[in-house]
C-alpha cells in the first residue's frame, strides 16, 4: 500500500442520507446544451458526422469564429417548465446539465468569465431557472462541469514549462473560482459531474482535484462528486494507486455498460450515461446520422444498471432554439408510460444477491419494499422463465406487477430450481413481475455423486 496524500478519502459505499437519496433516484436525465447547439453538427454547408459538441475541433474552427457563437445564442422558446415536465412525466428522478462543456461557455452568469449567457442576446440565467423549474417537480439536479476549456488562454493540456505552470495554476484558480460559485448560488446543487480531467496537466495536479471535492463538501455538505474528478499523487485517475475509488461513485461508463454478469460494481456506486445517437451529446440537426437507440433497447439499458446496483443517466441534447426535439420528447413518452407502470422494479432498486442472472431478463431488488423484481425482455418459446434460488430461500408467489391478481404459477423441479409459467397472453411491451420470497431450508433433494 503506498502512502497517499492525494488518494480515496474512505472506502465502501457512502450511507448517508444525501447519498441514499442519489442512489435510490436510479434514473436520471442528462442535458448537453451549449454554443454547439447553434451550427447541429453542420457548418458552412458541410455535415460532419462527429459529435455535435466536437464540431469545432472536427471542423478546425478558430476560437475567435467559435466564440462569437455567443452572439447568436438566443433560445427564445426555452421554457425551463416544459423540459421539467417532460423529465417528470419519463420518471427521472435526477438532472445533470452541462454548466460549462469543453467549449468554455457558461450557462450562468459567472463573475469569473466574459464568456457567458448574459453576454449573449438571451441574457438570462440558464442554469437558475432550470434548477428552479426540475427542483419544482421535485427532480434532483447536479451539474456537469468540464475542466478542460478550449476558450480559457490559461488551460494546458500538459505542462511542460514554468510558463505552463503559471498559466495553469491561474486555469486552476479560474475553475475553482467557477465551482465555488457554482456552489454558493445554487443552494440546493445535489451533486458535481466532472469531465475533461483525462489531460497530463490534470494528472499531474491530482492535489488539487482533491481540494476542489473538499471545498465543494464544505459549502454543499452531503454533495456528490463522481470518480472523474479524482487523480492522486501519481496521476491515477477515478481509482488511486493502491486500486481505492475515488470521489462517491464511478463515473467510467461512458455509452457503455458492464457486462450483466460483471458483479465487480456491486461492491461501489456507480453511473453509466448513455447517448440515444451512437455518439451525440450535443444537438446534431442530422438525427439519423447514426444509429437511435429505440425506447426499449434504453429501458433494457436501465434495467440492467439497476440490476447492477448503478444509476443511469440518458442524454438529451435540445436544440438551439430551446426545444427538445421531437424525436426525444416521444422517446421520453414512451419510457414515462413504461415507468409509470414499472418504477417499483427500478426506483430504490438495487442488486439481487443471490438471484442468478438470466437470460429473460434482470432481477432487481427494492431496498425500501424488500420485494425482488423481475425485469423480462425476452420470453422463452416455452413460455417458461428458469429461476435458480439463492440457497435457503423459495418463491411463495408471484404475480405481474401491472395486474397483481395475476397469480402467475410456479413449480420447483428440483433443488433451488423453479419454473414460471408465464400466462397465455401477449406481451407486447418489456414486463415485470413481483415475486414474494421466503426463507426455507426444507430440502428433498440429492444431490448426484459423479
Ligand atoms: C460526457 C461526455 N464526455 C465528453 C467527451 N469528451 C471527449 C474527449 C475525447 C474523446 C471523447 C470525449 N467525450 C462528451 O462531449 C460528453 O460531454
Amino acid at each position: 500500500k503506498k502512502q497517499l496524500k492525494y488518494g480515496a478519502q474512505y472506502k465502501g459505499k457512502r450511507e448517508d442520507a444525501a447519498m441514499q437519496k442519489w442512489r435510490s433516484n436510479r434514473f436520471g436525465q442528462f442535458i448537453h446544451w451549449g454554443l454547439y447547439a447553434i451550427p447541429g453538427g453542420e457548418w458552412k454547408g458541410k455535415t460532419y458526422p462527429y459529435a455535435a459538441e466536437f464540431l469545432k475541433s472536427s471542423a478546425h474552427i478558430s476560437n475567435a469564429t467559435w466564440d462569437s457563437l455567443s452572439y447568436k445564442f438566443n433560445p427564445v422558446k426555452f421554457d425551463p417548465k416544459a423540459w421539467a415536465k417532460m423529465a417528470k412525466n419519463m420518471g427521472v428522478k435526477y438532472m445533470t446539465i452541462t454548466t460549462k462543456h469543453h467549449e468554455g461557455f457558461s450557462l450562468w452568469p459567472s463573475k469569473y468569465s466574459e464568456f457567458n449567457v448574459a453576454n449573449t442576446p438571451y441574457k438570462k440565467d440558464i442554469i437558475g431557472a432550470l434548477v428552479k423549474a426540475y427542483n419544482s417537480e421535485g427532480i434532483d439536479v447536479n451539474f456537469y462541469y468540464s475542466v478542460l476549456d478550449w476558450h480559457h488562454p490559461d488551460w494546458r493540456y500538459d505542462i511542460q514549462s514554468k510558463e505552463d505552470s503559471i498559466a495553469f495554476s491561474r486555469y486552476l484558480n479560474f475553475a475553482q473560482n467557477q465551482l465555488r460559485e457554482l456552489a454558493e448560488n445554487y443552494p440546493t446543487v445535489k451533486g458535481f459531474w466532472f469531465d475533461g480531467t483525462w489531460d497530463k496537466s490534470i494528472k499531474k495536479n491530482g492535489w488539487w482535484t482533491l481540494k476542489i471535492e473538499k471545498m465543494l463538501k464544505e459549502i454543499r455538505p452531503g454533495v456528490v462528486v463522481n470518480s472523474r474528478l479524482r487523480a492522486d499523487d501519481f496521476g491515477s485517475r477515478h481509482f488511486d494507486s493502491n486500486g481505492d475509488m475515488m470521489g462517491d461513485y464511478e463515473s467510467g461508463y461512458e455509452r457503455r455498460l458492464p457486462s450483466p454478469t460483471d458483479t465487480q460494481v456491486i461492491h461501489r456506486d456507480w453511473e453509466a450515461c448513455m447517448t440515444i445517437p451512437e455518439n451525440q451529446w450535443g444537438y446534431h440537426k442530422k438525427w439519423d446520422i447514426s444509429y437511435t437507440k429505440t425506447p426499449f433497447e434504453l429501458i433494457e439499458m436501465l434495467a440492467q444498471t439497476t440490476s447492477l446496483g448503478g444509476n443511469f443517466l440518458l442524454n438529451f441534447g435540445p436544440q438551439a432554439d430551446g426545444m427538445i426535439r421531437t424525436e426525444e420528447q416521444q422517446i421520453a413518452e414512451t419510457i414515462g408510460n413504461w415507468m409509470k407502470i414499472n418504477h417499483p422494479a427500478i426506483y430504490n432498486g438495487g442488486y439481487a444477491k443471490g438471484w442468478q442472472r438470466q437470460d429473460w431478463g434482470y432481477f432487481t431488488q427494492n431496498e425500501k419494499d424488500k420485494k425482488l423484481y423481475a425485469i423480462v425482455f425476452n420470453i422463452p418459446i416455452s413460455g417458461i422463465l428458469k429461476i435458480q434460488t439463492p440457497e435457503g430461500v423459495s418463491i411463495g408467489k408471484a404475480s405481474l406487477l401491472e395486474n397483481t391478481n395475476s397469480k402467475i404459477t410456479i413449480k420447483e423441479i428440483a433443488k433451488r430450481q423453479i419454473n414460471l409459467y408465464l400466462p397465455k397472453q401477449s406481451f407486447p411491451a418489456p414486463f415485470v413481475i413481483v415475486l414474494d420470497t421466503a426463507n426455507e431450508n426444507k430440502n428433498n433433494y440429492i444431490d448426484a455423486k459423479t
